[in-house]
């Protein structure tokens, strides 16, 4: 089977520093795959390479086989691979809800003029999207806060809400950037039952993420970058116990 992700001999220079280098891998249709590695490893920069953010400098990014190569962020949301980022991007002015609501957007089908006067079609749609999106918020515990501005969440909840926004836009895989920083326990494991019914459901996930309990409940694959490199590949039990591994954390400074 076509893989999800599959990413070739992908490098991406800043001027002298090789931030990533020559990573090669793929995730499977359906897989939920975690890159770990410690501080400056290059994990965001490999992600601000598959959504072209900042463009490999050389190597290769499909998506269930698609060349992503000049694509921009906007049209490879549009082909279903979603991400968010670290420091979370909720829009400001907006509820929780109304932040969860304008993931759906690009597929709302019905015209700006039929939902001005908000036809039957139109009211039947925002129906439909918002039991979606209060059932995703519901999952997630932040159903208490819907009608809240979402600035007003705490970070952690934040960054809840922008993984429930990206899975309103019908992605076919998500990229997260640290989902659980923030987080307290209960928090979560809040996540960790979403992204496990995430995956459930067919969706494709990639988590950057350094919280290893976590990843290693969750994930089927990890990845393991290490100065730009892909030190490790494996199933989360095997990794735990590589010594490459372990030599990259203990080696390093972060
Ligand atoms: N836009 C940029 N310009 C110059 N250097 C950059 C840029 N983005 C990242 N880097 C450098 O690339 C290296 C990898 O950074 P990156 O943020 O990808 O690491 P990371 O593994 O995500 O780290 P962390 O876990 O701390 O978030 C670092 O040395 C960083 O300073």
């Amino acid at each position: 089977m076509t893989p999800a992700l599959d990413i070739r001999n992908v490098s991406r220079r800043f001027g002298g520093l090789l931030a990533v280098d020559d990573v090669s891998f793929s995730v499977a249709q359906g897989g939920l795959s975690a890159l770990i590695g410690p501080n400056g490893a290059g994990k965001t920069t490999l992600f601000n390479c598959v959504t072209n953010l900042f463009p490999p400098t050389a190597g290769s990014v499909r998506f269930f086989g698609q060349p992503l190569a000049r694509l921009d962020g906007h049209r490879i949301a549009e082909l279903g691979l979603v991400r968010t980022f670290q420091t979370a991007r909720v829009f400001p002015g907006m509820t929780v809800l109304e932040n969860a609501l304008c993931g759906a957007q690009m597929h709302v089908r019905t015209s700006p003029l039929a939902q001005m006067f908000r036809t039957p079609g139109a009211r039947s749609e925002e129906r439909r999207l918002r039991d979606k999106a209060e059932a995703l918020l519901d999952l997630i515990g932040l159903t208490p806060f819907s009608d809240a501005a979402a600035t007003d969440l705490p970070m952690g909840a934040q960054k809840n809400l922008e993984v429930v926004r990206a899975l309103m836009s019908r992605p076919r895989m998500l990229l997260l950037d640290e989902p659980a920083a923030g987080l307290n326990d209960s928090e979560t494991a809040d996540l960790a039952a979403l992204l496990t019914a995430i995956r459930d459901v067919g969706i494709t996930i990639m988590v950057v993420e350094h919280n290893m309990s976590l990843v290693m409940g969750i994930a089927d694959q990890v990845i393991v970058l290490d100065a730009g490199k892909c030190v490790a590949i494996g199933a989360p039990a095997a990794i735990q116990s590589d010594p490459k591994v372990i030599n990259a954390y203990v080696g390093s400074d972060g």
